[in-house]
């Protein structure tokens, strides 16, 4: 709703009340219509203040009516209402102006804004546009340059940027109210018309063509198929090619594509997703509400390879002390080096002091003593690990939370090795772990609701998107990647070839194909877990049994590579060649395709033409299958959770909004389907078998994903 008040004899105040962000849901436009109606009628109202309860202005359209039959005032008419008054209207802009709401105030005569507000267009992001004149009025104010870059990348900016941009009159240290009745107060008898943006003409560019061609490819360039950067572009080239009324209607025709699309759709579930997995559970009944975080005040990481040494980092940018140990002094000081780079860099980027002093290096284990959480980042080794933790159980104070960042390890049997295992949580954290988004926090079966919590406000606290999951092999995301990546081996011997595959996969839009990620982060990694596993170990793979491993089908090809020293872009070779070691740019490997055919002549196997549709539906069904069995075993509360690992940790396209959420676009029955038809001919892949939960959802009529709890609810109760 809004609120109407008179304040200083003349001055008509609206106060946007809807909390938290004072979104604008059909109460408050029409409460908006309502109290400017009033205003504008009373004389002894001569000026106008619109300003937000509770420190902030607003934070745009309501999000949630948007998959809902729409009511209530729209929001365009309202805007130009406003623009239009003959009485000076300002907007007193505290918090947060965004989307509809930063509109809002494009719409009014003023903005006074506080210094520590934050404006910005980020529908985009949601898979829209500015729709409420936003593409029309910013390039107004601000010029086309600046306008598309506001608008394609949906980024905030701080009061400051936005004075200096010209999109606010004033910023102040205060009373931002006080400030904009001040200031309405001020101009109450100025002319208005140069103040009605829409009025304006956009500030010419010098080479229109050139600039929005630029923009485009940018925009096509980093979209990775989203539609929406694209759809910005236009808009605004609208906005600098048309009058106001046709620059309006080509906004709400580009609109009314972009809202009803599968992507946008995808991410508002997304946007709600990351929220929601923030209100974790556990299967014994422990949740976020009633889980009390335990205060950290003193860090420790033990192993400073790369993974710890991004962890350091990730830690001392949260204002925490932190002890960095690493056994040999030569490997310590180069660790510190290397971090005190990494935050000196950081901190020249975000135009902060480097927060050095924070970490302390020790070859001693003793020096962790005083932590009150300890990370372990030590080589992923079960045995290294154990002692690691018996060590630390020794010397550690009492009430010390023990964390390992293993990336598949049985928690439980690390927790077994401490006197204390409901102390002991995975934070599994991704490559390089001082930028990545995602946390993984398992817990294992003793683990305590407590000390989840401390891991998940941790998390938050890094700015991550923590993930609450169950112990198994590979947690969520490794799990699921397993099926994803054998069958990508398969496709190879059936023909394909990794140029094909990662084309597929970079076209559907994940940030890098499975075989260029898997060069980069390394063939050995796979190679030692599958040795462990007793599934590769040299000569092997030449063989009869070449490609049955345990009773069901195997590519010994990552392995054959591997005995090569191809471990990826660390030797100059792997999936494809690079132009030395350490190299990044990819290139086809001729070698590469003589071997894959030599091996396919070795055994048998007769390349066929594979299409992109066979290598999306392959990899990414298997993949969703296990996602579907994660669920049942109850590993992961819920789909959001899944999806968020995805999105945030593996390079899955936000606008497809995750395995879970694309199985759901696909529609259940036609996964459940290809899933059959490929189990069927290759019997010898379980991955393929559609799981029960899958059967089960597709039984129940496919529900909406929001719904597919309660089906999970009853799979599981039946095991
Ligand atoms: C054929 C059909 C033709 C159709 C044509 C249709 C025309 C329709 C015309 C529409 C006109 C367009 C108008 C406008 O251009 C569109 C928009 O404004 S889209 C919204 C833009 N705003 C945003 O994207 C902001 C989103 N929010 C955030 O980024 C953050 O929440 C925040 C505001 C920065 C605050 O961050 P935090 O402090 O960290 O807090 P949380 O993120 O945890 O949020 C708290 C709480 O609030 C909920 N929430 C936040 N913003 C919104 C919102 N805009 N709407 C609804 N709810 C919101 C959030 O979900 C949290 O809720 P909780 O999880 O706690 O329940």
């Amino acid at each position: 709703m809004a609120q109407f008040t008179r304040v200083s004899g003349s001055v008509g105040l609206i106060s946007l009340k809807n909390p938290p962000v004072n979104a604008l849901s059909a109460v408050v436009r029409q409460g908006i219509v309502d109290t400017v109606q009033r205003a504008l009628s009373d004389p002894k109202v001569k000026s106008v203040v619109i300003c937000g309860q509770n420190g902030i202005f607003c934070g745009g359209a309501d999000i949630k009516e948007f998959g809902t039959a729409m009511s209530g005032p729209p929001l365009v008419p309202m805007i130009h209402a406003i623009e239009a008054a003959e009485k000076p209207v300002v907007a007193a802009i505290e918090g947060l102006a965004l989307g509809g709401g930063l509109e809002l105030a494009l719409g009014c005569h003023y903005r006074i804004a506080h210094s520590k507000a934050r404006l910005g267009l980020p529908e985009v992001s949601l898979g829209l546009l500015p729709a409420a004149g936003g593409t029309q009025r910013l390039p107004r104010l601000i010029g086309v340059p600046a306008a598309l870059d506001l608008i394609t990348t949906g980024r905030h900016v701080t009061a400051a940027e936005a004075l200096k941009l010209g999109i606010v009159d004033q910023v102040t240290d205060h009373n931002t109210v006080d400030a904009a009745v001040k200031f309405a107060l001020s101009v109450r008898e100025h002319s208005l018309n140069a103040r009605r943006i829409s009025n304006n003409l956009c500030p010419p560019p010098s080479d229109l063509d050139a600039l929005f061609e630029g923009a485009m490819q940018k925009v096509r360039q980093t979209a990775r198929g989203a539609v929406a950067p694209v759809a910005c572009v236009q808009a605004v080239r609208a906005a600098a090619t048309m009058p106001y009324t046709q620059g309006m209607e080509r906004e709400k025709e580009l609109m009314a594509t972009l809202f009803t699309s599968g992507q946008a759709r995808a991410l508002q579930y997304c946007f709600f997703a990351q929220r929601a997995v923030g209100r974790w559970s556990m299967p014994s009944g422990a949740r976020w509400d009633t889980s009390k975080p335990r205060p950290i005040h003193k860090a420790a990481v033990i192993g400073l390879g790369t993974m710890g040494r991004g962890i350091t980092v990730a830690l001392a940018q949260t204002g925490l002390s932190v002890v960095a140990v690493e056994t040999q002094e030569k490997q310590l000081m180069e660790a510190k080096q290397a971090v005190s780079g990494m935050l000196k860099r950081g901190a020249k980027r975000r135009g902060v002091a480097p927060v050095l002093d924070l970490v302390s290096y020790n070859c001693n284990l003793q020096a962790v003593a005083d932590a009150d959480l300890v990370i372990e980042a030590v080589f992923e080794d079960m045995d290294l690990k154990k002692k690691v933790f018996q060590q630390l159980s020794a010397v550690c104070k009492p009430g010390t939370l023990l964390c390992t960042n293993t990336s598949a390890l049985d928690i439980d049997h690390l927790a077994s090795q401490t006197p204390n295992p409901e102390l002991v949580v995975g934070m599994h954290f991704f490559a390089p772990a001082h930028v990545m988004k995602l946390l993984e926090v398992v817990y294992g079966s003793r683990s305590s609701p407590q000390v989840v919590a401390t891991a998940m406000q941790l998390g938050k606290k890094m700015g991550k998107v923590s993930v609450a999951v169950g112990n198994c092999r590979g947690f969520v995301g490794n799990r699921m990647l397993k099926p994803y990546m054998e069958h990508a081996f398969f496709l190879l011997e059936d023909g394909a070839t990794p140029e094909l595959v990662d084309q597929a996969l970079e076209e559907f839009g994940f940030a890098m194909g499975v075989f260029r990620m898997s060069d980069l982060s390394g063939l050995d990694v796979g190679w030692r877990v599958r040795k462990e596993d007793g599934l590769a170990h040299p000569g092997m793979a030449l063989g009869q049994a070449a490609r049955v491993r345990q009773g069901r089908r195997y590519s010994p090809l990552a392995d054959l590579l591997c005995e090569q020293d191809r471990f990826g872009q660390k030797t100059g070779m792997g999936w494809y060649q690079y132009d030395k070691p350490g190299g990044r740019v990819s290139r086809p490997d001729p070698w590469l395709h003589s071997f894959l055919e030599e091996y396919r002549a070795r055994h048998g196997l007769v390349a066929r033409r594979i299409d992109h549709q066979e290598v999306l539906e392959r990899c990414l069904y298997t993949m969703i299958n296990e996602g579907f069995r994660i669920l049942e075993d109850g590993i992961a509360a819920g789909p959001e959770d899944i999806d968020m690992i995805y999105v945030f940790g593996y390079g899955w396209p936000r606008h497809r909004g995750g395995p879970m959420f694309y199985a759901g676009m696909v529609g259940l029955e036609r996964v459940l389907e290809r899933l059959e038809h490929y189990h069927q001919a290759h019997p010898d892949v379980p991955y393929l078998q559609p799981c029960n939960l899958l059967r089960r959802l597709v039984a129940s009529g496919s529900p909406p994903i929001h719904r597919w709890r309660e089906v999970i609810k009853k799979v599981r109760s039946q095991l």
